[in-house]
């Protein structure tokens, strides 16, 4: 198959590298000096060092090439947008003016502003006909990159692109699940990222295994309250790009998202914070888009809004956990 990923950052490569072994793919990034270097070295040692380049993978800034690549054979090709959500109305733009066979996005988090959830994004710039999916999951770069087993999920109303994409990516140590439920994952993946910022401050302010646990669990609700709220379904949410995600990202160091809330628990400057990561941190980027979404909607996320209060709000992380822990006894449900 031939595949094209549009966005040379850490997840973008990582995923490449096995892709490679398999099909014919090619690796677009807009810096093309980074671009050159990467194809040179035979490694992308601005977003993912350490990790080498499969010989057959392509590594490009020429935008049209990578495109072309996979228009020219629009029943065995695969395109794949890799760009944080702030990346994807310009990419999507980009891409107007090729006949591209379908398009899958990895970037999990809302559109600042708009409130968008990206596959609404990529409607509203290309269309509803478009065969579109979302790939998210518990998957951090590194242990893709290097090989360690993974599943993910392929999310779409398009079944014909989510065979496609199990096709292309399910084996070798990566399994892949497929849904039709494109809400529901995308709203896991995005609302996962703020979560983990509170886990992150919780441990970073030694509160404890048992914290840990209850805010992972009491999130999952907040999680399912907003995505049922927006039409996505409960069953979903205890599946791979729910619970998955929310459980990887909340404890595994590698997440940029959990560090984000480690650096806010040491009194750092957020905008130091996300300088020194290099990387996006999506719930840093989306926590305000998700507190006015689910006021909108009359959804109750304490755990969320205390995130944005502290990341925005000029609150201390020690009156987010006072704020929370002084909320009202209540039932437990969702
Ligand atoms: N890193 C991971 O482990 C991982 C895993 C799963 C999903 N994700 C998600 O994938 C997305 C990308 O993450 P990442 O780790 O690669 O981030 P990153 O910060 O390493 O790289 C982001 C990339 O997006 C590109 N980009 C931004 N705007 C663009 C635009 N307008 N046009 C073209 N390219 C643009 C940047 O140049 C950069 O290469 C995020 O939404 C993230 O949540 C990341
Ligand atoms: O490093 P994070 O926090 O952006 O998380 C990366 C992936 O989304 C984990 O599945």
């Amino acid at each position: 198959m031939k595949i094209t990923i549009l966005g040379a950052g850490a997840w973008g490569t990582a995923l490449a590298i096995p892709l490679a072994h398999k099909h014919q793919v090619t690796l677009w990034g807009r810096n093309a000096q980074a671009m050159q270097a990467a194809d040179r070295q035979r490694e992308n040692s601005l977003y993912l060092p350490g990790f080498p380049l499969p010989e057959g993978l392509a590594v490009t800034a020429d935008f049209d090439a990578a495109v072309r690549h996979v228009c020219d054979d629009p029943a065995d090709s695969l395109l794949i947008a890799a760009s944080s959500v702030s990346g994807l109305r310009e990419l999507a733009g980009q891409l107007r003016a090729y006949p591209i066979p379908n398009l899958v996005w990895l970037c999990k988090g809302l559109e600042e502003g708009t409130r968008l959830l990206p596959h609404q994004v990529v409607q509203e710039v290309l269309g509803p006909q478009l065969a579109a999916g979302a790939l998210s999951g518990p998957s951090f770069a590194q242990e893709v990159a290097r090989g360690l087993p993974c599943a993910l999920t392929i999310a779409g109303a398009d079944a014909a692109l989510c065979e496609r994409v199990v096709a292309a990516v399910h084996g070798n140590n990566i399994r892949i699940y497929s849904s039709d439920d494109l809400i529901g994952v995308e709203i896991g993946g995005a609302v996962k990222n703020i979560l983990a910022i509170a886990t992150g401050v919780a441990d970073g302010l030694a509160l404890g295994l048992n914290a840990r646990a209850a805010l992972i669990t009491r999130g999952l609700a907040e999680i399912t309250r907003l995505g049922v709220a927006l039409g996505g379904r409960v069953e979903t949410f205890m599946g791979l790009s729910g619970v998955g995600d929310l459980i990887l990202t909340c404890t595994g160091d590698l997440s940029r998202n959990r560090r984000v809330g480690l650096g806010l628990a040491q009194n750092k400057k957020l905008d130091d914070i996300v300088a020194e990561l290099g990387h996006v941190a999506e719930g840093v980027r989306c926590a305000q888009a998700v507190r006015a979404l689910a006021r909108e909607k009359g959804v109750e996320m304490p755990i969320t809004d205390a995130v944005a209060a502290a990341l925005f709000d000029g609150v201390s992380v020690q009156e987010m956990v006072a704020r929370l822990l002084a909320r009202d006894a209540r039932e437990e449900s969702l």
